[in-house]
């Protein structure tokens, strides 16, 4: 069975429409500031695509461009006045940035209440000590999280493979996923005989940007795939890290790239602007919702 994630996204995008109109007539008006320093062309296309999803639920997005060689003390400034911003509820800043930045200094200096994509210390160590509290969390794995459930994907006591250990899609989801009562196990390049470990995932999530680097013999049979990959083949085709053909015949459930995971990441980051402007982060003690 295909996980559709641009058809779920396209459902949930419908209910983030009907929420931020009851918001703003209430008076409140979602704002989402997207920062891009410089031209990294994947990155510019993340980024129009942000602001295109915005404008269609009606959420009001700031557009900054900043050149290649900007400082991180300029960076800062700016994150430091979009913090004080009372109108603005939800701050990024797109990754990867230039060399002269340090990425964690910048994701440090977003306030945590601000935090839309969920990378901050304070955010993430509330993930992986499994709070109580409502917090942002990144994106992806929470579209993840969604798609799974949304499909039924039983997570308690299931064997969770990650391949693929990033801050921004296989650690936050390693967590997700044992908050939930998985059994997880984190592999990356220096794992020995990763294929053995795959084998035996009932959920596989692949995440290394290595084009078709998981083949149908490394897949259970009947397993749930997570294809994060954004590659290109021989040809220029966008493809993900598993080679979908091979894998489509073995695999229970599995995503398509494009079409899967991709979506869901924007579609999550409307969803978090959305219940950062409707305060639902600042009420302390509300078990967090991977829903
Ligand atoms: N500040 C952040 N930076 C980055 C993040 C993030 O969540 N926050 N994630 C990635 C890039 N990313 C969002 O920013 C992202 C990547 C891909 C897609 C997507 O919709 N992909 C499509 C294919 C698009 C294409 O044709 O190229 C798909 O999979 O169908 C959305 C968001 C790194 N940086």
């Amino acid at each position: 069975m295909l996980i559709d994630g641009k058809g779920l996204s396209k459902q949930m995008d419908a209910s983030i429409i009907e929420k931020v109109n009851t918001l703003k007539s209430d008076g409140i008006d979602p704002k989402l500031a997207v920062i891009l320093v410089g031209h990294d062309p994947a990155s510019q296309i993340y980024v129009r695509n942000k602001h295109r999803k915005a404008k269609l639920v009606g959420i009001h997005s700031i557009d900054k461009r900043m050149p290649d060689d900007t400082t991180q003390e300029e960076l800062l400034a700016v994150i430091h006045d979009y913090n004080r911003d009372a109108s603005i509820h939800g701050i990024l800043v797109q990754l990867p940035l230039p060399k002269q930045i340090d990425e964690s200094a910048i994701i440090q200096a977003i306030l945590p209440s601000k935090d839309v994509d969920g990378f901050s210390p304070v955010n993430l160590g509330r993930l992986f000590a499994n709070s109580d509290e409502a917090y942002p969390v990144p994106c992806t794995p929470r579209g993840i999280m969604t798609m799974l459930d949304t499909y039924k994907v039983p997570l308690e006591g299931a064997h969770a493979v990650m391949v693929g250990s990033s801050n921004i899609v296989g650690r936050p989801l390693g967590a997700m996923l044992l908050n939930r009562n998985a059994t997880v196990t984190y592999t990356h390049i220096y794992t020995k005989d990763m294929s053995s470990i795959t084998q035996t995932a009932d959920i596989l999530i692949v995440a290394t940007g290595v084009a078709h680097l998981i083949k149908g013999r490394d897949i259970k049979p009947g397993a749930t795939v997570i294809d994060v990959g954004m590659d290109r083949d021989k040809a220029g085709n966008l493809v993900g890290d598993v080679d979908f053909d091979e894998a489509v015949k073995v695999a229970g459930k599995i995503t398509p790239v494009p079409g899967g995971v991709g979506p869901m990441t924007i579609t999550t980051l409307m969803q978090q602007t959305l219940e950062l402007a409707e305060g639902k982060f600042s009420q302390q003690r509300q078990k967090q919702s991977v829903l």
